[in-house]
């Protein structure tokens, strides 16, 4: 099979779409984990976060990704949600002052 970069790029955009549809998911899910915490360090959850890396790492190396380049998205990810959980509690707690 011959492609150019545009053909690339083109196959690219298809994966970011599937991408962008699972974060919905995952974000969806987080809203559903943060409605049962009631503290900063129980939105942090550090210990989780190690978890969900070391099985990411496994995954990736059985799919033929790079560990260390989806640990770093995952890391980055994963502290983008934190923030959302923090902000949503945040209003929460200033809604029922
Ligand atoms: C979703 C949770 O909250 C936070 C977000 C996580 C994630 O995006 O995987 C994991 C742990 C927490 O930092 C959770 O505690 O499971």
């Amino acid at each position: 099979m011959t492609d150019d970069l545009a053909d690339v790029r083109f196959a690219i955009d298809a994966v970011d779409a599937q991408v962008v549809r699972l974060l919905a998911d995952r974000e969806r899910l987080v809203r559903r984990a943060a409605a049962f915490k009631t503290d900063e360090q129980g939105v942090r959850a550090p210990a989780r976060v190690e978890a969900v890396i070391g099985k990411v790492r496994a995954l990736a190396a059985g799919a033929g990704a790079s560990p260390d380049v989806v640990e770093r998205v995952y890391r980055a990810m994963i502290g983008a949600f934190v923030e959302l959980e923090l902000a949503e509690h945040h209003d929460s707690l200033k809604r029922n002052q």
